[in-house]
């Protein structure tokens, strides 16, 4: 499972969960403007915006994950396994392979209007970066400072729609996911009144009621409702420590424990890392499963004009202050 979330205060956050059994060897990854991009069917692009996010690099190309460029627009890609369905290369189109369409995307569209219109003109195709590495089942959210979008390939070709919670899960496909928000609309972050019944003194024994009934597991779709009540009820201050802060606590209300979510071959899905980009800023913030601290890495402190990838390994090691030292 995986969720990712939008969060605006002063700046723009994008960022994410990942959620696995286990992990690809990903690192954050920045690719400046001059790392000449290829695409299996399009012209390559020597020049482009600078992006960082996180990436499995594989023979130097950046596979991201989730990942912002330098104009402040953000793309994650989340499990849709069992609804996603790429195409056939089509005369015509842009043809982009799954594994391109985050680069194709950040590396040319300032914003998601951009997007939008870039995403009318492609058909995303299954094929492999190699032989020995599948594609996952994906689906994404794009996102910028003033909307967020849901793109979902399915039988019926590339669908776009607008993500007014911006937030998103896994399956099942959004539309559903938005439509069951309706059975929660009497959820609040205020106290209840008794509306049950004016013969019956009922009472408030405790804060939070308000919120009874938002579901607490782990399933895409109960995490979709309940990453989307508190990401429209989150409150921060608008500095970047009040900020990160806050976003690591929405993305935090659906986080996954190791034992709580077990799988066929015995082992458990657990929150690998959770990610928080300031993308005003281009820096890119995240803890780890094993490193409660926040670490960052900021774009703008890398050569941006350069043409290699610049990768930094996410620093898994418990870090603990002590504070009687
Ligand atoms: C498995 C990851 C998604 C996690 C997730 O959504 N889990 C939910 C499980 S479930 O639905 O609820 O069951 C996805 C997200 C990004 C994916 C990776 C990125 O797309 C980058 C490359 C792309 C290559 O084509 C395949 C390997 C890969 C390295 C991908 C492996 C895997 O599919 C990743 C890591």
């Amino acid at each position: 499972m995986c969720t990712a979330a939008t969060y605006r205060t002063k700046d723009f956050y994008f960022g994410r969960t990942l959620d696995y059994e286990f992990s690809y060897g990903e690192e954050i990854t920045v690719t400046p403007r001059n790392y000449p991009f290829s695409f299996r069917y399009l012209p390559e692009k020597r020049k482009h915006y600078a992006i960082i996010g996180m990436a499995h690099v594989e023979e130097d190309y950046p596979l991201y994950y989730d990942a912002v460029n330098e104009k402040g627009l953000g793309m994650a890609g989340l499990n849709f396994v069992g609804n996603a369905v790429y195409g056939e290369v089509r005369e015509g189109k842009e043809n982009v392979a799954v594994f391109e369409l985050i680069p194709y995307i950040l590396s040319q569209c300032e914003n998601a209007e951009e997007a939008r219109e870039l995403l009318g003109k492609i058909q995303i195709t299954d094929t492999r970066f190699k032989e020995q590495l599948p594609n996952g089942r994906l689906h994404w959210i794009i996102a910028d400072e003033k909307e967020a979008i849901t793109v979902e390939s399915g039988t019926e070709g590339l669908k776009i729609y607008e993500n007014a919670p911006g937030v998103l899960t896994n399956n099942p496909p959004f539309p559903m996911q938005m439509f069951q928000l309706n059975n929660y609309m009497q959820l609040s972050s205020r106290q209840p009144e008794n509306l049950f019944s004016d013969q019956l003194s009922l009472e408030t024994y405790s804060r939070g009621m308000g919120a009874l009934g938002l579901p607490g597991d782990l399933s895409s779709a109960s995490r979709f409702v309940r990453v989307a009540f508190t990401k429209l009820h989150a409150r921060s201050g608008e500095g970047e420590a009040d900020s990160v802060g806050q976003f690591f606590h929405i993305l935090g209300s659906v986080e996954q424990t190791r034992g709580c979510c077990e799988l066929e071959n015995g082992k458990y899905e657990i929150t690998i890392y959770t990610s928080c980009c300031n993308a005003t800023k281009g820096i890119y913030y995240y803890t780890t499963y094993t490193n409660r601290q926040i670490t960052a890495v900021d774009m703008h402190r890398e050569k941006l004009d350069g043409t290699e990838l610049i990768r930094y390994p996410m620093l898994e090691e418990e870090q603990i202050r002590l504070q009687n030292a």
